[in-house]
């Protein structure tokens, strides 16, 4: 199996193209981020050419977050914001040639919501076909990000189908998705055709993959008989504050 260094959680006390050299040097194959906009994309952009890794994907901005925001796109009555973070990820990942960005959702409910959601969809989809970059949704797990507009795996297939564009996928984050579904092998299989990117995780203390609940072995032999073959995001907090990358020797 190959990993994507998720540089959100790892190494995230230092700028982004020392994270980038940082996870080179540990061994990952990839790398992943949340926000981005502090750094210069010309320092991040020659710090993967000189290591040699791809970025695998960067968030939208998720609005005031002193406010509590958590992303806009699905907050009806904010869409020249969720837009304008759209515009704003596109340019970024254009930059450093950043295959995916995931459009984050926000907290928000009911029908418009939903409505707004996807013609923000919509939107991102079109302006980002043009530069070969896939837009992701992500349910996230209700402990962590309650009221989240996108909860389960059910809801973003539902969603995917009636944004109708083949460059909008599922972000299979199995940390999230263990604790609002579970079930986690039947469900990556059945919903391989619209998975852009998966991430990891212990379950429940989001830490290192080889702990708690999950038994990743089993996950990835599953998905090797799948033929995924794609980096897998490791998305954990480090259990003792610094990156101990040691677990990626028993994969
Ligand atoms: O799982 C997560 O929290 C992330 O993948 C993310 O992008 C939202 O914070
Ligand atoms: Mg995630």
């Amino acid at each position: 199996m190959k990993f994507s260094a998720n540089l959100g959680f790892l190494w995230n006390d230092q700028p982004l193209p020392e994270a980038i050299k940082l996870a080179h040097q540990a061994g990952y194959a990839a790398v992943e981020c949340h926000w981005p906009y502090q750094f210069d994309a010309d320092e991040v952009k020659n710090a993967l050419h000189e290591t040699g890794l791809q970025m695998l994907g960067l968030n939208t901005d998720r609005g005031d977050i002193s406010k509590g925001d958590n992303g806009l796109s699905s907050i009806p009555g904010r869409e020249v914001e969720a837009r304008a973070a759209i515009d704003q990820a596109i340019v970024y990942a254009s930059k450093i040639n950043a295959l995916n960005i995931h459009v984050m959702a926000g907290f928000a409910s009911g029908e418009e919501a939903e409505k707004t959601f996807i013609d923000n969809l919509q939107y991102a989809a079109d302006q980002a076909k043009t530069h070969n970059i896939t837009i992701l949704i992500e349910p996230l797990n209700h402990y962590d990000a309650p009221n989240y507009f996108l909860q389960t795996s059910a809801q973003a297939e539902d969603i995917l189908q009636k944004v109708d564009r083949s460059n909008v996928k599922l972000m299979f984050d199995c940390y999230h998705l263990q604790i609002m579904e579970g079930d986690i092998c039947r469900r990556l299989e059945r919903l391989m055709p619209i998975i852009g990117h998966i991430q990891i995780a212990s379950v429940p203390a989001r830490s290192e993959p080889n702990t708690g609940e999950l038994n990743y072995h089993y996950i990835f032999s599953k998905l090797e008989a799948l033929g995924y073959s794609a980096p897998i995001g490791a998305e954990y907090k480090p259990a003792k504050g610094s990156v101990d990358s040691s677990w990626l020797a028993d994969f």
